[in-house]
């Protein structure tokens, strides 16, 4: 079991460019917005660690329910890949006439080495998708084990990927980065224990792009191992999260025991199992139950019955936005003079009618404090912050690009996160 590890990583700034079309100026104007370098940490990706190194342990397909593919498949495919546009070029040489400096091998020229009944067949623009897509499915990196919340936001989020479980939320976003994963799910907030800060601090360190989001109904239930009762209890372990929403539940239940975090649900319930603890139990889904053999002590322990983890998809690319579908987009901002610049920021989406759904402030960690000298009074140190708005709009809508160029004009830094087609599933709390 892993304890969740503070953040690393060199935060570095530079500037990109998103063209937008402004409707004021009645023609394209950029806007230029800052985006955050990630440090890329291969070796952070601990290959020897099952749930760490992605590659290398049990995936869950959710198509088949078998186990997924190997780096090594994903390589190979490169490599089949690469030996077509090699023989594609050959193709194209003879074609071209050049065939007189082929260079022999073993008495026969280069090109004879392709049997002439088995001629690779043209790239076609399939061949051109990012490779881990070569016949395989969607990868999707998630933060836990299997039988983890976040698994079941990767199946909801793509039914048919290759669920890749990662020890670390650090891991998961790396997995993507170093295309061992297409996509990587991310809890962002619940309803009841609220924002999973160390996320949106990810975010911003990483240049991945929010392509989606998934709201996930989540029902906990108390797991402990076959024979053991409440009364033997004194202890109960899940992820920080699960904790804080059943937090008025173990009390109602008369469970005097301690509370210890770690790094995921399923997590718990695998570590009560693989250590035969008879005083612990784990708060986690009725799947981890299943998996690690555990028995259900108590069901439903969510402090509400309408408890809601809200997920985010990340992708290497942005999708492109679209109006004709209720679409949000996240953004991250602040200001050299502090908090000050917030209501003109609220007010450009105001006067626009975009509605805003989220809004949290994190530590700006670049500058955490700023000094306001003041000879006669002393020195004021304020807080810095960074800024976290989703709105309810697409980045094709000529009110966001508006809204967002005038808030360019009051902010030190701004960065699009992603603009992504709402959770619209139809309302069903209990599952
Ligand atoms: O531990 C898990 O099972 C997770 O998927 C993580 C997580 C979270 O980070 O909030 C996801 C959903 C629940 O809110 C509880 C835990």
């Amino acid at each position: 079991m892993h304890c969740v590890a503070p953040s690393s990583g060199a935060i570095g700034f530079k500037s990109i460019t998103f063209p937008t079309v402004s409707h004021r100026l009645a023609q394209p104007t950029n806007l230029t917005v800052q985006c955050v370098a990630s440090r890329f940490d291969a070796a952070a990706a601990n290959p020897t660690n099952p749930p760490l190194s992605a590659p290398t342990h049990t995936t869950t397909n959710f198509a088949s329910g078998g186990v997924g593919k190997s780096r090594t498949d994903w390589q190979s495919s490169c490599a089949i890949l690469a030996s077509k546009v090699e023989s594609q070029q050959q193709n194209t040489d003879k074609s071209s006439g050049t065939d007189n400096n082929i260079t022999l091998v073993n008495g026969h020229s280069s090109l004879d080495l392709v049997p002439i009944h088995n001629l690779p067949k043209p790239l076609t623009i399939a061949d051109l998708s990012p490779a881990p897509m070569h016949g395989s499915q969607l990868r999707v990196a998630y933060q836990g084990v299997p039988g983890a919340y976040s698994e079941a936001a990767a199946g909801k989020a793509y039914p048919n990927c290759e669920a890749i479980p990662c020890d670390q939320f650090e891991v998961a976003f790396q997995t993507v980065e170093l295309w061992i994963a297409d996509r990587a799910v991310l809890p962002v907030e619940n309803s009841l224990g609220g924002s999973i800060h160390r996320n949106y601090d990810l975010l911003l360190r990483h240049r991945l792009h929010i392509v989606g989001e998934v709201q996930l109904p989540v029902h906990h239930c108390l797991l402990a191992l076959p024979g053991v009762r409440k009364e033997y209890l004194n202890r109960v372990i899940s992820h920080p999260q699960a904790l804080a929403q059943c937090e008025l539940t173990l009390t109602k239940l008369g469970l005097n025991v301690t509370r210890e975090a770690v790094d995921d649900t399923a997590g718990a319930a695998e570590f009560v199992a693989a250590n035969n603890l008879r005083d612990t139990a784990a708060i986690a889904s009725a799947r981890a139950a299943e998996l690690y053999g555990m028995n259900i002590l108590a069901d439903g322990i969510q402090d509400d019955s309408s408890n809601v983890t809200r997920f985010v998809m990340l992708a290497r690319e942005p999708i492109i936005p679209r109006i004709d579908i209720p679409f949000k987009t996240s953004i991250v901002f602040a200001h050299d003079k502090g908090t000050s610049v917030l209501f003109k920021v609220l007010s450009a989406f105001a006067f626009r009618n975009i509605s805003l759904t989220k809004i949290e402030s994190r530590p700006h960690r670049n500058r955490p404090i700023r000094l306001v000298g003041d000879e006669n009074v002393g020195t004021a140190k304020h807080f810095e912050y960074l800024f976290y708005v989703d709105f309810e709009a697409s980045m094709a809508d000529v009110r966001a690009q508006n809204a967002l160029a005038e808030v360019q004009e009051f902010t030190s830094f701004l960065r699009v996160l992603g603009s992504y087609p709402m959770d619209m599933t139809p309302w069903s709390p209990s599952q």
